[in-house]
């Protein structure tokens, strides 16, 4: 994994400034992002902080990762400006420049959050890994560092828990693909302090988008709702009582989703889905929506996780 111990210098610079600080960290505007994760989610975040003006960094674990989510980027930039600068090409073209420029990468997170205003988390959804970078990134950052998860079901709090910051933790949980998706859940624990929640509302109305408060609740609002009705179509198919193109062409025409329950779980990512799954399924464990899936796993096992890997519930080309 990373090479946690390879900053000592960071580390010392960041002790000295600590001591140093006040122990009351006010309402921080955040400019300098640390994104920590350069996949799917984690590479629309970055693009999104960087069109609006933020100075980014994206930390993955290989540099190929990263060489990938900064051609992610690009791509979805070209997609933006296609529409935004329509009769403008080349105003399109600075755009693009520009907001590369506002991103920078690296496999080193201590060295990335020394100057971070904000740390997205965007890592996979395990509690454990989640917990550890954290802790390490505690030690790492200044003090009025704000850290936000974008976990999809983990509770904040237990993340939180292990640093010594726990007020200047919260959620920002994005949705999926994060340039078109206007919704920011902000999520705040018990802990965390209104400074760090209007910090979070402001940066994420900086963004464009629309935030809604929740609290470190199951699902929080979006997920609460999505998981149980996805659930359900999975549980339908598998007792054979519809296909997955029927019931996706069902909701899709019938109830006017942009994409159908087996086409957004192969969006969203299968292994992903499993460990929000067999998170749920720990929290509810006498609940039949949340037994295991022999055709989850299979696929999951398969390596078949959805768009990203060609093939999940359905193929798909480049
Ligand atoms: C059945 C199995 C059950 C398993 C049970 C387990 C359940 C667990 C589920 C939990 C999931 C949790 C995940 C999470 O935490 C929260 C989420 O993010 S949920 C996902 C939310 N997202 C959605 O619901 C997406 C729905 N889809 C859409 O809105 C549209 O389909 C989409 C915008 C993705 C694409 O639009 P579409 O018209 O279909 O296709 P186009 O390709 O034509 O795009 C339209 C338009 O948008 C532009 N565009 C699309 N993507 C991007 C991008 N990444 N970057 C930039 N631009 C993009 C595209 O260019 C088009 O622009 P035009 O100008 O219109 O041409
Ligand atoms: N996929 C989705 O639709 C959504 C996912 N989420 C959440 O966002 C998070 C990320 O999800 P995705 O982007 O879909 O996953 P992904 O699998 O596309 O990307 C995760 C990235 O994190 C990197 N990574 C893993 N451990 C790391 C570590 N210790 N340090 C640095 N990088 C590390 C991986 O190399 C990978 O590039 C998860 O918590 C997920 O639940 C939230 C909303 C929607």
């Amino acid at each position: 994994m990373f090479r946690l111990f390879s900053s000592n210098m960071a580390f010392f610079t960041h002790q000295i400034q600590r001591s140093f600080s006040s122990s009351v960290v006010r309402n921080v505007v955040i400019k300098n992002v640390t994104i920590i994760g350069g996949g799917q989610m984690g590479a629309g975040i970055a693009q999104v902080a960087a069109s609006t003006g933020h100075s980014v960094t994206l930390v993955d674990m290989t540099d190929d990762i990263l060489k990938k989510a900064m051609k992610g980027i690009q791509g979805s930039l070209r997609r933006v400006v296609k529409k935004k600068f329509s009769d403008d090409p080349e105003s399109g073209d600075d755009f693009i420049q520009k907001v590369m420029q506002n991103v920078s990468t690296t496999t080193n997170p201590a060295a990335a959050v020394t100057t971070s205003d904000l740390v997205v988390e965007a890592i996979v959804e395990n509690m454990k890994i989640k917990q550890d970078l954290f802790g390490f990134l505690d030690k790492m950052a200044p003090e009025h560092t704000i850290f936000a998860s974008n976990t999809s079901s983990l509770p904040i709090s237990d993340m939180a828990s292990a640093t010594s910051r726990p007020d200047r933790c919260g959620g920002l949980h994005f949705f999926n693909p994060v340039p078109m998706m206007k919704l920011v859940e902000v999520v705040a624990t018990s802990s965390t302090s209104p400074e760090t929640s209007e910090s979070l509302l402001n940066f994420t109305k900086a963004l464009g988008k629309t935030p809604v408060c929740c609290k470190d609740t199951p699902g929080f609002i979006v997920n609460r709702l999505l998981v149980p009705y996805m659930m359900e179509a999975l549980r339908l198919h598998e007792r054979g009582h519809g296909s997955k193109e029927d019931i996706d062409i069902a909701m899709k025409l019938g109830a006017g989703y942009p994409m159908g329950p087996f086409e957004l779980s192969d969006y969203v990512g299968l292994d992903t889905i499993k460990f929000i799954t067999d998170g749920w399924r720990e929290k509810e464990p006498d609940n039949p929506l949340f037994a295991p899936s022999d055709l989850l796993n299979k696929l999951v096992a398969e390596g078949k996780l959805g768009k990203k890997s060609l093939e999940g519930f359905y193929k798909y080309s480049k």
